[in-house]
């Protein structure tokens, strides 16, 4: 019933107003599904490869495409092991980790709509939909994310008290307004980012005060626990010739950047600190960890680009206690899934990401809650990522 019989690709917008692959997936008995790759600015050093879209679906047309006709859509494995054998490179440089991640998310929603279920129970069983991610709102942010703004790239709303994913959601978008109100009160001008985030031009000390007075704000009006985190990025910072993280005039050795962190978690008890040190030292991650890791999550992102050697690698070492999960890093969710149970049997914490160049696609809604992972990260307004926060009010509401 699931036997794919069409696979059509096209280009369309992503928030940024890049162009970005589309894939549309049919099959026998009618189901139909539609998946859209997102696409990082940030990107890690080992990620999946992403070609020019207009590329990327030449070659998916030319060597996926013939390949994935007669495929099961509900057999998901054997959708991305078509997609791994007609790329055949490890990182999808021949075809595109774009083409690669929006035919595998496209094939399960197929799947979904011939089972009439919803995409998280075909991802996840018959017993997911109970539980849901804590939301991780972007609400202050600068980095490779907005120019003249702060040198942390994200600064992350974390709702952990919250008695429902759909008051999270709102209280994410409330410590966004408040952020607005703090900042107006201290007479600064701020744009937005490209996740939609505020995006000032203070320095990163001042963006801490602006965000834990927002969201004390927001946790007296609301009465449940609110924190935040941070999204450093510090691949970004770090200067390999320099062999430091570069803050404008200053810069930081991998012992201060590990102190600066440590202190801060302690300060503002972080909830959640992703990137905190460069994507190659898993030995300063695995110090920081050591230190902080019983009171935070030190997540990798682009330490681990959701690849199961890099994530077997930190385990190893101690580095991190939780991961980014971000499908279009590795290129399927089969291999986004086989990341999210390694993480698991080992005690890691999840995190389902969105990229900072997104479509309106609400996949990795479903992931998170099929998963059963405790985060998402997703943004706070803006409608590519309203999609995914809606849509997770709408799974919880049983309205999918
Ligand atoms: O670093 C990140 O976690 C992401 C998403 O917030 O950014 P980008 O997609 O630019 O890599
Ligand atoms: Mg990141």
């Amino acid at each position: 019933m699931t036997r794919i019989t069409s696979v059509s690709l096209r280009r369309v917008l992503d928030s940024r107003g890049n162009p970005t692959v589309e894939a549309d997936v049919l099959t026998e008995s009618g189901g139909f599904g539609r998946g859209a790759a997102p696409s990082g600015a940030s990107t890690g050093e080992y990620e999946a490869i992403e070609l020019p879209a207009s590329e990327s679906i030449a070659k998916a047309r030319e060597h996926a495409v013939p390949r994935l006709e007669g495929v099961y859509a509900g057999d998901q494995r054997a959708v991305d092991n078509a997609l791994r054998a007609a790329d055949g490179t490890d990182d999808f440089s021949a075809i595109g980790a774009n083409s690669a991640v929006a035919i595998s998310m496209a094939a399960a929603k197929a799947a979904a709509d011939v089972l009439g279920a919803p995409l998280y129970q075909h991802l996840g069983g018959a017993f997911r939909g109970e539980n849901f991610p804590i939301p991780l709102g972007n609400v202050v942010g600068g980095g490779e994310h907005a120019k003249e703004a702060t040198h942390i790239q994200e600064f992350l709303a974390a709702p952990v008290g919250a008695p429902s994913v759909s008051e999270a959601v709102f209280a994410n978008a409330a410590v966004h307004a408040a952020v607005a109100d703090v900042l107006d009160e201290r007479g600064v001008p701020a744009a937005k980012g490209d996740e939609g985030a505020w995006a000032p031009p203070i320095s990163d000390a001042d963006a801490f005060e602006v965000v834990d007075e927002a969201v004390d704000r927001v946790e007296d009006e609301v009465g449940f626990e609110i924190r935040f985190g941070l999204d450093m990025a510090a691949a970004e910072l770090y200067d390999d010739d320099r062999e430091a993280y570069v803050y404008g005039d200053e810069t930081k050795s991998a012992d201060e950047q590990i102190e600066y962190v440590a202190g801060l978690v302690d300060e503002y008890d972080l909830a959640y600190v992703e990137d905190p040190l460069d994507e190659n030292d898993y030995e300063a991650f695995a110090e920081l960890t050591d230190r902080v890791g019983d009171r935070t999550l030190i997540c990798g992102d682009d330490l681990f680009v959701t690849n199961v050697e890099r994530l077997q690698d930190g385990i190893d070492a101690g580095a991190a206690n939780s991961i980014l999960i971000k499908p279009n890093q590795i290129g399927t969710l089969s291999d986004a899934f086989d990341a999210v149970e390694l993480a698991a049997r080992n005690g890691y914490e999840t995190v389902i990401s969105h990229r900072s160049g997104e479509t309106e696609d609400t996949t990795i809604a479903h992931l998170a809650v099929a998963t059963d992972a405790g985060y998402i990260k997703t943004g706070t307004v803006g409608g590519e990522r309203t999609a995914k926060l809606n849509e997770l009010v709408r799974i919880a509401d049983d309205a999918v």
